[in-house]
């Protein structure tokens, strides 16, 4: 920067010492011309300044041109990229910049990898932290042949994730094969996952693949894997360690292709502990683990998946009937939504799903634990709406949990009152305040 404020100086010092000197010769001359020459010889004053004019004229046009057209854009240049190239390094301030450069880059690098994760996964409903995170990993593990343990309550789309990970990955050309640990009787898992030969037990009467086998060249979803029998671990470790099986009745090594992706609503470090389940088997399934959780802890997702049920039926959720789905317990999750969903669109006949249909399809509302998560859960969401105001929000929350506590306290205002912590003034205020009479007679 230095360099370039002395060059422009220069752009303009040059102009003004070519002027100085011009006039020194002028004021040469005329001193010269005063002593030696007659008084005509003043009339040729008016031609020694000329050239000392011209000359400043030339100099000042060099020294602006130089500045207009190659200092100043140099200047510029300089000035723009100042914070990239810092001239001098103090200690902090270079760390400084160079910490914040980092963190943008990855921060643009993280947004992209979200952006990708969420258009390799358009199947995959919900936009919460969680789900994000878990279409992340999958993005990541998807490509190599990695095990991957899925754990996640009974309905938080464990399957799902299991089908989205076969689709993106490298074997999505061979099959996917599904068994579910718990659905099959003890004697007959074993014959299901590793076949059995001709004659190998009563019934047997033909050869017959197992599940390890059909799932060559693809992906084994092995489903409640918690409830394995301890037996039967042993083999599976076994068959994940050496890659090849045995039918059964066969002594025949077969050599299985076979991506294992493993899933459980089971708390499978517990079952380790409590000797259910064994401690290297789970190390063997447990090299990448996706954790789901429920979904009254993603709350957020649930107009997500009442978007997506209206793009696929063409069935509208009212704001009404959403705001009590986010409300909701949902033991069942994801599962228990889409039936709630599709029972009330059936009551709603095709037409718009209000809170009524949502009762009749069975929807429960929620108790008194799930009461105040289930109220900053529903704040939550119509906080995002454009139309969100405050003051009406708190109104009607005050008037519903008014009602409520007065249902439950079968409309006695005292007791009512003393349940919400307030005094029956208050409470009797209150109540001519949003006409509660009329509302509910019982009051
Ligand atoms: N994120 C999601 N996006 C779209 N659909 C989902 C999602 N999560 C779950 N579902 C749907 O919810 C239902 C239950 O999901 P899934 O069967 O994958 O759950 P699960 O955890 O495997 O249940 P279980 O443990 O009982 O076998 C399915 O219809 C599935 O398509």
């Amino acid at each position: 920067m230095k360099k370039i404020q002395i060059h422009f100086g220069l752009s303009i010092l040059i102009p003004f010492i070519c002027s100085g000197l011009s006039l020194l010769s002028v004021l040469t001359g005329f001193h010269s011309a005063s002593k030696t020459a007659a008084h005509t010889q003043w009339l040729g004053l008016p031609f020694l300044f000329f050239p000392a004019s011209a000359m400043t004229l030339i100099g000042g046009i060099i020294g602006f041109l130089m500045a207009r057209f190659f200092l100043a854009p140099v200047e510029t240049f300089m000035e723009a990229t100042r914070p990239l190239v810092p001239e001098t390094s103090p200690p902090n301030g270079h760390e400084d910049e160079m910490q914040r450069y980092r963190r943008v880059f990855r921060e643009v690098g993280s947004a992209l990898s979200r952006m990708e994760a969420r258009t390799l996964f358009p199947d995959i409903v919900g936009e919460s932290q969680s789900i994000r995170e878990a279409l992340e990993a999958l993005r990541k593990v998807a490509p190599t042949d990695t095990t991957v343990l899925i754990t996640g309550e009974s309905g938080t789309g464990k399957e799902k994730m299991a089908e989205a990970l076969h689709k993106r990955s490298r074997r999505s050309a061979g099959p996917l094969i599904r068994i579910n640990c718990v659905s099959i009787p003890d004697g007959l898992l074993e014959s299901e996952l590793f076949g059995h030969e001709k004659g190998s037990f009563t019934g047997a009467d033909r050869m017959r693949k197992g599940k390890f086998e059909l799932a060559h060249g693809g992906t084994l979803f092995l489903d409640e894997i918690g409830d394995m029998p301890m037996a039967l671990q042993g083999k599976l470790l076994r068959v994940l360690q050496e890659k090849t099986i045995q039918r059964v009745g066969g002594d025949k090594d077969i050599t299985v292709d076979v991506r294992i992706v493993a899933a459980t609503h089971q708390n499978l470090e517990k079952a380790v502990t409590e000797g259910r389940f064994r401690e290297d088997l789970f190390y063997r399934l447990h090299v990448f683990r996706l954790m789901l959780p429920p979904l009254r802890e993603r709350r957020e997702d649930i107009p997500f998946f009442c978007r997506d049920f209206t793009r696929t039926t063409g069935v509208a959720v009212s704001g009404e009937a959403m705001a009590q789905l986010v409300a909701g317990s949902w033991p069942g999750n994801v599962r228990e939504l889409l039936n709630v969903l599709e029972g009330a669109a059936v009551f709603s006949e095709g037409g718009k799903i209000l809170t009524q249909h949502l009762s009749a399809a069975g929807l429960m509302a929620a108790g008194e634990s799930g009461r105040n998560e289930a109220v900053l859960a529903e704040a939550a969401v119509r906080f995002q709406e454009k139309s969100f105001q405050l003051d009406a929000f708190l109104k009607e929350m005050e008037k519903r949990i008014l009602m409520e506590a007065l249902k439950e306290s079968n409309g006695v205002q005292a007791r009512a009152a003393e349940k919400l912590g307030i005094n029956p003034r208050s409470m009797w205020h209150r109540v001519k305040k949003y006409a509660l009479q009329k509302d509910d007679p019982k009051t």
